[in-house]
């Protein structure tokens, strides 16, 4: 590997020889004036710089030293700039760390202080390169199966692998069809409950009289038609995972049993009278805001208590409109590959009218949509007609704030351009008319992450989806 370049910026010859030798990790380019110093870096791109105060034609003084430092954070405001300066002369290294001098050594320099400076300003450099790097870079979710470039789902992710391998209760909050229960397979997943079983149960897809026996299990003889002892789900999730899918529909009566179990890990079956203990960590799910619930008392504030010390907010597809044209593509790719099509991609219709619809049903949603549009399609691009979107048939919650609404709208003409240049920062900021350093400003601004996908002339490579 090549060493890193110091740019020295120093008018005595005696000590820039001294330097040359004292610093064999870099190479050392030495400059004798500020206009030297200008073009050296200009041309060479130093990693850092160490520059003299005391410069031609004011040796005397500070001037030329401030000057070039000025001139060399304007040229790179990655480069850190140490300076050096003469013994006692606090008051202009102050000033200089003020206007953005990395740090400073007093003369006559101790080399091995001043190595330690540098060698420091260059693992700063070096960290800054790297998270200005990963910034700008698509980052991958951590979660196998949670597609995602949006910088709050990404959040999410985070958190949920992080939550993963601690035992406390998590409640999702979060619109049908967002990936709560992939989130909640991936808390499961990625914990060290991992080998043993992930059981999960809809509260509000179980009919009431039932939902009991469901969750509990019954003895023998519990009620009519109960022949034989049956262990329930949370049984069933011993060593495991329980996930409450709909747990805001808990009818009153089960709240107060799990809010016992929650609270002791025991319960009784149906018809039972011995207590039964078990092992398990409980993930629930729900898009009531049971918040407000329990403020009218349909549901226990103490069992939200219990069920919620960790909550996680899925966002709603809506919201993270540069998910949409990177889902729908993944989506593509699977079907395509499982129905053995060969499709080239959405038409850009299609992707505008995706991009305006406000997908009530979520990801679910989406998904269902591209499965039937990949059956459907005619031609080799699916139309917005395939998908049974009309082209600018989406929002219908007005939202009359102007900034609101220009906000909205610059977000989705850069997601429409980044989807229409397939992650081609180049093309989407041609497209849009702007340069690339201003669209690498507006994708931080609106959190929104490029994708990076093969070039638009290319059939769709059908790939199998990860499972
Ligand atoms: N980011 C994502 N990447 C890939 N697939 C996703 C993503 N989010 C959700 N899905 C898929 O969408 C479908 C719906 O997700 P899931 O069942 O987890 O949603 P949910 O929030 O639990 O919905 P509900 O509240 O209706 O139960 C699932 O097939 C899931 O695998």
């Amino acid at each position: 590997m090549s060493k890193p370049k110091l740019l020295v910026v120093e008018d005595d010859l005696g000590l820039c020889a001294q330097y040359r030798w004292a610093f064999p990790n870099y190479r050392v380019l030495l400059a004798h004036d500020r206009r030297q110093a200008e073009t050296t870096a200009r041309r060479e791109q130093p990693a850092i710089a160490l520059v003299d105060l005391g410069l031609p034609p004011d040796p005397e003084g500070v001037s030329e030293g401030f000057a070039t430092l000025a001139m060399l954070r304007a040229l790179s405001a990655n480069m850190p700039v140490v300076v050096a300066s003469g013994q006692g002369d606090r008051e202009n290294m102050l000033r200089a760390l003020r206007v953005g001098a990395y740090d400073f050594c007093e003369k006559p320099v101790d080399l091995d202080v001043l190595r330690t400076i540098l060698d420091r300003a260059l693992r700063l450099r070096e960290l800054e390169d790297e998270n200005q790097r990963l910034a700008a870079a698509p980052r991958p979710s951590p979660i196998a199966n949670i597609i995602t470039a949006d910088e709050g789902m990404l959040r999410v992710c985070r958190m949920v692998e992080r939550l993963a391998t601690v035992n406390a209760p998590v409640l999702l909050l979060g619109e049908s069809g967002t990936g709560k229960e992939a989130l909640a397979r991936a808390l499961h997943d990625m914990g060290p409950r991992a080998a043993r079983p992930f059981i999960a149960i809809n509260c509000a897809a179980i009919p009431e009289a039932l939902l009991e026996s469901e969750l509990f299990g019954h003895e023998r003889g519990a009620f009519t038609g109960a022949v034989k002892q049956t262990t329930g789900r949370v049984e069933q999730a011993h060593g495991g995972t329980l996930f409450l899918d709909e747990v805001g529909d808990l009818p009153q009566g089960l709240q107060a049993k799990l809010l016992r179990f929650l609270q002791d890990q025991t319960f009784e079956r149906v018809g039972g009278r011995v207590p039964v203990r078990v092992d398990v960590r409980v993930v629930s799910a729900t898009n009531q805001p049971l918040e407000a619930q329990a403020g009218a008392g349909k549901f226990r504030g103490d069992l939200l208590f219990r069920l919620n010390p960790m909550t996680v907010r899925v966002p709603p597809l809506r919201e993270r409109s540069g998910d949409i044209p990177l889902l729908g593509r993944w989506f593509l790719a699977r079907y395509a590959h499982e129905f053995q099509r060969r499709l080239r991609g959405f038409e850009d219709a299609a992707l505008d009218a995706m991009l305006e619809y406000q997908w009530p049903g979520n990801v679910r949603e989406l998904g269902n949509r591209v499965q039937r549009a990949v059956l459907m399609a005619a031609g080799p691009l699916i139309t917005a007609a395939d998908l049974e979107l009309a082209p600018g048939s989406g929002g219908e919650a007005e939202n009359l704030d102007i900034r609101a609404a220009r906000a909205r709208a610059e977000r989705e003409t850069i997601s429409r351009a980044l989807a229409r240049s397939h992650g081609s920062l180049s093309n989407a900021a041609r497209v849009l008319g702007i340069s690339r350093p201003t669209l690498y400003g507006l994708l931080a601004t609106h959190g929104l992450t490029p994708e990076r996908e093969p070039a638009d002339d290319k059939p769709l490579e059908p790939k199998p989806p990860k499972s």
